[in-house]
């Protein structure tokens, strides 16, 4: 450390003499010589010692014998004011008694008259060198008493070790920082707050260069006292003497414990998803892109697993959200079971999809054998804190290098895999393969089809009676729509609705096929055949517009028809989606007087007390329950169960898909009054509805037929 004096040395000389010419020669023998000086005189010891007090000068120059008051008395006034004062005594005297008591006072010096000038200026020079170094002694001691007030109450952490590292000093803040006092620390090394947690390399290197005289800062992990751990930014420099060699090492810590804190959080927030903890897409990707290196360099394969759950929409949208994100967890937890720890990566994408990565795979049967393992891992109930469920999900695998050399085309196809797995039920996986790549262009290919179709006119509408099973009368014809493809042909619904649903398609094509049918009703009607509805489908994105009603209410009015003619057919799982907004809708519908069923019934997650509240007037059995009806129990029940249901709700029932007259039977025994299906009549064009309504005979609804014997 390098000392310099703050203040400069500007000495004052006070010479005291009672002789007039030889003051004046003395004071210009000493501004001559010493320029720097300030000289300042008095004629007697009385007047010096009140120019001392007001001047207070390094140096005191005086004869002995004065008139008023000697210089010896004077001197001693003197020295009782500052016993630094350089007194110079000028006297012809050389009595020893004099002397001596000169000495008692702390007299500097005795230059005898007649004066050497040669030894007055040595002697005053002397006692200049003499105060500037005391000047100077006294600044230092005022610099060190700063310095170490200073590193006592620094608010950095402060360590000092001699060359070995042995710690020599640490101040307050170490001790409050670390939890060892000065004499616990001292003599043991730094190592001693090792958490083992940094790297070795980088106390190597820290030695390696403040013993070569460099300083050396970083981070360091350590342990307290107490064994919590904490984070410091060091800095490590040594301290250096005159001769140029290292005495002492010096270490400034500052606690960043709180930084690393909020930067680990940080990173945990970019890097990891905060409701499972599951690495995000961010890291998954780039996870992705070093494994993708890794199979590369050693020819290795590497799979992706996309899945989503089956119907989470419905969950969240039923059960509530809160259901929903534990849903989510749980199923990461599953996930992570299923898949080899350190080595897999479980990532979430959003929403409810996951995508998991699979490095080093000998073979596609290991990924193919994981995703076996996840389905029938989901087959086992998710016991949430409200609510026991069943999820399934569907999982797309792709492989590393055949279906793609980077991530992205990795993904997308896995993704398009995971689709295809979709399109062929619940729980189940699919394997990427080229021709779907095709499919996809296909897909798009229909979708701008599909976009001009409604301006080029080319939907239309079949009709499929409901019959009364008792009347044997037509009470409604459901209106069914489809795509005459220029090119294709006739298209199944089946196959646009879901994409006229992606698209956004879907609300102007339901509104086209609202007027269509109730136009139609009305031609009918105006043609004088018994009054029938005519029931049009609603698709959930359609249901839920805003606008729904007023359209529903504007298309009735414009097309004149009574809305009583007017059945509306919703999905169950629109019915719970958003409850208290739905039944208001339905609330309104119903004050028009359109007849409202729920389609599909039986599907979805309906209780009996939710349905109690919904205002409908027919339950539709789903017809996958009565397609086994008579060969399945479990279908039996169900449709058992539901037409109890309705009974007991006092709602219609009608069972949909009646292809044989055993089901026939069978629903008729369960009193199921209506029915609607290929064994009365396929959905037909509006013309050969005519001809239905002409003659309506339906053979199998003779008497004898209806009830098993
Ligand atoms: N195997 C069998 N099938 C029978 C039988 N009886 C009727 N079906 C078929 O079952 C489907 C019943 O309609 P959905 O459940 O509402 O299912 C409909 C409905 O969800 C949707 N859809 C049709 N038209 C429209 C529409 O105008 N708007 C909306 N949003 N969806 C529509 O497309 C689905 C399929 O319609 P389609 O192909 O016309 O198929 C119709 C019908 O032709 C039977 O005895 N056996």
């Amino acid at each position: 450390m390098q000392f310099t004096t703050a203040k400069l040395f500007a000495p004052t000389l006070l010479f005291v003499e009672d002789d007039r010419s030889t003051r004046d020669l003395i004071s210009l023998v000493i501004d001559a010589r010493f320029p720097g000086i300030k000289l300042i005189t008095a004629a007697n010891g009385a007047n010096g010692l009140e120019l001392y007090k007001k001047h207070r000068p390094e140096i005191v120059l005086t004869d002995m014998k004065m008139p008023v008051m000697d210089g010896i008395t004077m001197a001693k006034e003197i020295k009782q004011l500052s016993r630094e004062a350089k007194i110079i005594i000028l006297s012809g005297q050389t009595d020893a008694r004099l002397l001596l008591e000169a000495i008692d006072i702390g007299i500097s010096h005795y230059v005898l008259k007649p004066i050497n000038q040669e030894k007055l200026q040595a002697v005053i020079k002397e006692c200049l060198e003499c105060s500037r170094l005391e000047q100077q002694l006294r600044e230092q001691e005022v610099f060190i008493r700063r310095l170490s007030r200073a590193v006592e109450q620094s608010p950095v952490s402060i360590m000092i070790t001699d060359t070995s590292g042995n710690i020599e000093y640490v101040n307050p803040r170490f001790t409050k920082l670390t939890g060892y006092s000065l004499q616990e620390a001292a003599g043991n090394k730094p190592s001693m707050l090792k958490s083992g947690q940094s790297p070795d390399d980088d106390y190597r290197r820290l030695w390696e260069i403040i013993s070569s005289g460099g300083e050396w800062w970083g981070e360091f992990h350590n342990r307290k006292k107490d064994g919590t751990y904490y984070w410091v930014l060091t800095s490590i420099s040594p301290i250096i003497d005159g001769d140029n060699h290292i005495t002492h090492f010096i270490a400034f810590q500052e606690d960043i414990t709180e930084r690393k804190q909020a930067e680990d959080t940080i990173k945990q927030m970019a890097y990891y998803d905060a409701l499972t903890g599951l690495p995000n897409r961010q890291l998954f990707n780039e996870l992705m892109h070093l494994a993708l290196a890794q199979a590369q360099r050693h020819g290795r394969l590497l799979a992706i697993l996309f899945l989503d759950l089956d119907r989470f929409k419905v969950i969240n949208d039923t059960l509530g959200h809160g259901v929903g994100d534990e849903l989510l967890k749980a199923a990461a937890l599953r996930l992570r079971e299923c898949c080899r720890r350190d080595i897999d990566t479980v990532a979430r994408r959003g929403g409810d999809e996951f995508i998991i990565l699979l490095p080093d795979l000998d073979s596609v049967q290991e990924a193919v054998r994981v995703a076996q393992k996840i389905i029938v891992s989901f087959n086992r109930l998710f016991t949430l804190p409200d609510i026991e469920l069943f999820v399934s999900t569907c999982i797309g695998i792709s492989i590393y290098p055949d279906d793609g050399k980077d991530a992205e085309t990795l993904i997308k196809n896995a993704d398009m895999a995971m689709y295809r797995a979709k399109e062929q039920g619940r729980n189940r996986y699919h394997l990427y393969t080229s021709s779907m790549d095709e499919q996809a262009l296909q897909r798009l290919t229909m979708e701008n089809d599909l976009r001009r179709a409604l301006q080029n006119g080319e939907f239309l509408l079949y009709y499929q009676p409901k019959i009364n099973i008792t009347s044997g009368r037509i009470v409604c014809f459901e209106a069914l729509v489809r795509w005459q493809h220029p090119e294709i042909g006739l298209v199944s619904p089946n196959q646009f609705i879901p994409l006229a649903e992606d698209i956004g398609l879907i609300v102007p094509l339901g509104q086209w096929v609202l007027r269509a049918a109730c136009r139609q009703n009305k031609s009918w009607q105006e043609m004088n055949y018994p009054p029938m509805r005519v029931a049009v489908n609603f698709s959930p994105k359609q249901f839920l517009q805003p606008m729904m009603v007023n359209m529903v209410e504007q298309v009735l009015a414009e097309e004149d028809m009574d809305p009583r003619w007017l059945e509306m057919e919703v999905t169950e799982n629109v019915m719970l989606q958003n409850v208290d907004k739905t039944i208001d809708t339905l609330n309104r519908l119903n004050n028009l007087g359109i007849h409202i069923s729920i389609d599909d019934f039986g599907t979805g997650y309906s209780s009996l007390s939710y349905i109690k509240k919904l205002p409908i007037q027919t339950l539709k059995i789903d017809q996958s329950f009565v397609s086994d009806i008579d060969t399945n129990k479990d279908d039996a029940a169900i449709a058992t169960a539901v037409i109890n249901m309705a009974r007991s709700l006092r709602l219609n029932v009608i069972a949909e898909g009646v292809e044989t007259v055993e089901q026939l039977k069978m629903l008729s025994d369960l009193d199921c009054q209506e029915m609607q299906g290929y064994l009365f009549s396929k959905p037909v064009s509006a013309e050969e509805v005519t001809h239905l309504l002409k003659s309506t005979e339906w053979p199998y609804l003779a008497m004898g037929h209806l009830h098993s014997t």
